[in-house]
């Protein structure tokens, strides 16, 4: 039987652009006609609604992706999933929600973040702009009056300007105050990818990497974001930025370091830990996202680690696929070609629960693995408790000793 012939069409010029070009049997697609669409989410935006699909293309977003990844939208999301949880289950399983740090989406909910704001005096919060990336327009803050001049300009918009300025809304959110150091600060992007909302399928990445600050740590300088805002387009602004050397760990090293210092039991109940975020955002948008079978979604998740192990930070809907080492360019062409590879199901039974670097993680349901060893493990052993519960063991280990925040 002859090879398929796919043809694609690419609105990114980087790496996912040279997995495409690569890949046998595809070709560009020269007019109108695609099988295939890696679109950016402008062409999303502009095209999809007008657009007839016919039954076996395939395009990178679902349609309303952005319930999840727009900062403002995650949240009012997880806070009514969470809210549903407890109202059917209990309080238990509700606080397996208590991954995101407390946030306000500001102008609208201005009056009940002031009243948190002032239950905890001293403490220091991070203003975000709902619908921008790469840390455009972020600053931290302590003061009330620090955020005055922000708060005027938007009292001085007509309701109009304000409609118009929607997408300009910020979210108002606690700063993680202890984030957990490898002499610095760092993040982690963790990759998903969903191939349905309905049933829910979602495949884990077993690599992906830690965003290291080029700064060391400090509460006292809060105006600092070299310091305190991880993500490579921040990191590579600052003057001693060495791209080879890079501001960057693989999952792998994260790993390794993290098991030298606290034991593999407590990495792999991180990791498990990790998997809960996962899929409980992704379950807190299941009703809400449009299913459709011919979209998929590879989401880049930014988790912090601090006492409580982990906090959800955003999800980024169209993550970076440029490189900034040759390493980090291996690390995502093997990703893209990964995420082609379960996305296409060419050669493939649709029973597999490994593609490559990919684990699946949920099929309708938690996925049972047989075959997990803690090299290759990125903690997709969910058993019937592991992640509802947590684990006796656990309590003995230091910085896992507080189960659930809130
Ligand atoms: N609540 C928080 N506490 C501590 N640090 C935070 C918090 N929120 C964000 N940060 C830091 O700021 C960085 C940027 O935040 P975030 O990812 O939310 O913004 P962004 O502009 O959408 O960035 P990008 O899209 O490039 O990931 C994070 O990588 C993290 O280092």
């Amino acid at each position: 039987k002859g090879r398929r012939c796919v043809r694609y069409k690419c609105g990114l010029h980087n790496t996912i652009l040279d997995v495409l070009r690569q890949r046998p049997g595809w070709v560009e697609a020269k007019d109108g006609d695609w099988d295939f669409n890696w679109c950016s989410l402008a062409y999303l935006r502009e095209n999809y609604d007008h657009s007839y699909l016919e039954e076996h293309v395939r395009i990178n977003h679902f349609r309303n992706h952005y319930e999840l990844s727009r900062k403002n939208l995650m949240v009012k999301n997880l806070k009514r999933h969470r809210k549903n949880l407890e109202r059917d289950i209990g309080r238990t399983e509700a606080s397996q929600c208590d991954f995101f740090p407390c946030t306000f989406t500001l102008p609208s909910e201005y009056p009940l973040f002031v009243e948190e704001f002032k239950r905890t005096p001293g403490s220091t919060w991070i203003m975000k702009p709902v619908a921008k990336s790469q840390g455009k327009g972020i600053f931290l803050f302590k003061r009330l009056k620090d955020i005055m001049d922000w708060k005027k300009q938007d009292g001085s918009r007509s309701e109009e300007q304000k409609d118009a300025a929607q997408v300009e809304s910020y979210v108002a959110q606690r700063y993680i105050e202890n984030p957990y150091l490898i002499n610095r600060k760092f993040d982690l992007r963790v990759y998903v990818l969903v191939t349905s909302y309905v049933p829910l399928k979602a495949w884990l990445y077993r690599d992906g990497f830690a965003r290291f600050s080029n700064t060391r740590f400090s509460l006292s300088s809060i105006d600092d974001m070299d310091m305190h805002l991880t993500n490579v387009a921040i990191q590579k602004t600052a003057p001693d930025y060495d791209p080879e050397k890079g501001c960057k760990w693989q999952m792998q090293q994260l790993r390794k370091y993290l098991t030298a210092k606290h034991g593999r039991e407590m990495v792999e109940t991180l990791f498990r830990r990790m998997d809960n975020v996962f899929v409980r955002s992704l379950q807190s948008v299941q009703k809400i996202v449009i299913n459709d079978k011919h979209c998929f979604e590879l989401y880049g998740y930014d988790i912090l680690l601090d006492e409580n192990l982990k906090w959800l930070l955003e999800v980024n809907a169209s993550p970076s696929f440029a490189a900034s080492s040759q390493e980090d360019y291996e690390m995502k062409y093997r990703l893209l070609e990964d995420t082609l590879n379960v996305v296409d199901m060419e050669g493939l039974s649709g029973k597999e629960k490994r593609v490559g670097g990919y684990d699946l993680m949920w099929n309708d349901g938690p996925v049972y693995r047989e075959d997990v060893t803690l090299e290759t493990l990125h903690s997709s052993c969910f058993t019937a408790n592991t992640h509802l519960c947590v684990n006796d063991r656990e309590k003995q280990l230091r910085w896992l000793l507080k189960p659930f925040p809130g």
